[in-house]
């Protein structure tokens, strides 16, 4: 229980009704999970206005409201708070009612169309080596120093977000380490927080579905750098097109890394292959784990990161260097026969060329590249048929499946991926809706030593089916295949 004038602190109202002086037992922004005495925040969404739900929130125990419209009748000993937006609102109101956790430990975000896991985690894990108690909030999981809790969003929503790190403060974590998405910066997840700093990988084509353009994807991933305060720092990647515009406006310590153009950290790669990766990182050469150009990008990222927050230069290294990255990310498995498979998280067209051409940097040979890909139901149409080229472009053959249908019908689906295909390769791909008959026939088309890639679901447990969720896994599925090859 909390005071309401605490959770109210720092808040600009444009109309109160009430005193604010109750005790509040929760804050809610969902009519289906109130409870007695909460706080109700309604939210425009993008499917229906909470505002709507204010009613029923009442009925169902609520004490108090903040909305950006009074509703026509309110009845009842009920506290109305008027606010111009109250979705970031509602982030400051759930970062009060949890004692504001983000002030009391070291906190760093992560954007970028690709890599937030993979950095996050290297970081967390890294920090964690280092002997630090630390949280991470990801796509595969959350951790509060080494306690999993299953993630539902890449970036929770505002209350889940200050009830995590809150525990983690708890903990007596020193860091934490979270991915901050597009989606979380336009719907004000992390409003309220304090950042220590902040890092951006790369922007490349996603969810244009829910931007609309490139321009407002890029915007949203800039509000998170023009929001910092002034004694965190602003990590870019020098090398990508809009890596100086996140810094534009941010009043952050402007901070860079790259590989090509100048940067305050740089990296070279002195070997890229199967086995990891040989790079000269800010001068110290070292082998890493992690396979694929991206990654060294990934690793430099972890890097400087890790020299802004003032640890030691030689531990650092030593400790990446032992590293493995995130789950589902170039995870790979290889056969009796010697055929490899690799299941990859790549679902944007410049991921699946990465995965791809880095399949082809390090196999040792002319050995054939099997490709299984599938794009997401209910999001970014506009991708499916660039991500079929683009795989189409970097494989010896293609597989066309399903991957989390969501809503639509899934040969749909297929049909807009076939689209992006160059007519004199269609007969090197076909289209196999089941997900896991399309790793079984990509396994028995390989010869030993080819090597299928499965992308799009990295470490996903499940296929989402007409809002059914069912039990998928694509590593369990290829291992199970290649069992059965012994
Ligand atoms: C499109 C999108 O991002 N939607 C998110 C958004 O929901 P919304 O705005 O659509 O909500 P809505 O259904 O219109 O409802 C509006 C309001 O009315 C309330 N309501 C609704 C119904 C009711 O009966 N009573 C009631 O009070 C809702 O609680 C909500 O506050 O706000 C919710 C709370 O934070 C999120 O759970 C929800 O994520 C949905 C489930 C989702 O799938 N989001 C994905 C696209 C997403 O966020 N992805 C990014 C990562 C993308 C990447 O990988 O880069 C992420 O951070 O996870
Ligand atoms: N730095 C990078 N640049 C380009 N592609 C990358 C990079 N890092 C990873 N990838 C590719 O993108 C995929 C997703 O990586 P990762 O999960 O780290 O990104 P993410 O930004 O967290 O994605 P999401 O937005 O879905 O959470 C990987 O499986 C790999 O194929
Ligand atoms: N987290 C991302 C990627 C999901 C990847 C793919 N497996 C899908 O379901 O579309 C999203 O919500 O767009
Ligand atoms: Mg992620």
């Amino acid at each position: 229980m909390k005071y309401l004038s605490d959770i109210l602190d720092g808040l600009a109202f444009t109309e109160l009704q009430g005193s604010a002086d109750m005790e509040i037992s929760a804050i809610v922004f969902d009519s289906r999970k109130v409870e007695p005495n909460c706080l109700f925040v309604a939210v425009k969404g993008t499917q229906v206005d909470g505002h709507d739900y204010i009613e029923q929130a009442i009925s169902m125990g609520a004490v108090a409201v903040i909305c950006e419209e009074l509703p026509a009748h309110v009845t009842g000993e009920v506290d109305f708070f008027m606010v111009a937006d109250s979705s970031i609102a509602l982030g400051i109101v759930a970062a009060n009612f949890y004692d504001n956790p983000s002030s009391k430990l070291k906190l760093v975000g992560v954007t970028g169309t690709n890599g937030k896991t993979t950095i996050a985690t290297l970081l967390y894990k890294l920090f964690y080596d280092l002997g630090y108690k630390c949280g991470l909030l990801s796509t595969v999981e959350n951790q509060i120093n080494g306690q999993v809790v299953t993630a539902t969003h890449t970036t929770p929503d505002p209350v889940v977000l200050n009830m995590l790190l809150a525990e983690m403060v708890e903990k007596g974590c020193d860091y934490c380490f979270m991915e901050v998405s597009s989606h979380a910066v336009v719907q004000h997840r992390i409003e309220g927080l304090k950042f220590t700093g902040a890092i951006f990988s790369n922007l490349t084509h996603d969810h244009l579905d829910y931007h609309k353009t490139f321009d407002s994807y890029r915007d949203a991933k800039k509000a998170f750098f023009d929001y910092l305060p002034k004694n965190a720092f602003a990590l870019t990647n020098a090398d990508d097109k809009n890596g100086m515009v996140m810094l534009q406006n941010t009043i952050a310590h402007k901070k860079s890394y790259g590989m090509k153009n100048m940067a305050d950290y740089r990296a070279k790669i002195i070997e890229n292959q199967f086995s990891g990766l040989f790079l000269n990182i800010d001068g110290e050469e070292v082998w890493f784990k992690l396979v694929g150009t991206f990654n060294a990008y990934n690793l430099l990222a972890v890097y400087s990161a890790a020299m802004l927050l003032e640890q030691d230069k030689a531990k650092v290294l030593v400790s990446l260097s032992k590293l493995t990255g995130a789950r589902g990310r170039f995870d790979y498995v290889i056969a009796a026969n010697g055929t490899i498979g690799i299941v990859d998280y790549a679902h944007s067209p410049d991921a699946v060329q990465n995965i791809l051409s880095t399949v082809h940097d390090v196999r040792k040979g002319k050995e054939k590249v099997i490709t299984v890909l599938g794009c997401g139901g209910d999001r970014d149409k506009t991708k499916r048929p660039i991500m079929a080229r683009v795989a189409c472009e970097w494989s010896d053959k293609v597989i066309f499946t399903s991957d989390n249908p969501r809503s639509e019908d899934p040969a749909q689906i297929i049909k807009d991926m076939e689209e992006g295909v160059d007519p004199a390769f269609k007969r090197h791909t076909m289209s196999i809706v089941d997900r896991r008959e399309a790793i079984k026939v990509a396994v028995n088309l390989a010869q030993p030593g080819d090597i299928v890639v499965i992308a799009g679901k990295g470490h996903e447990k499940y296929q989402e089916i007409k809002g059914v969720r069912t039990h998928f896994d694509d590593k369990e599925e290829l291992m199970a295949i290649f069992d059965q090859m012994k």
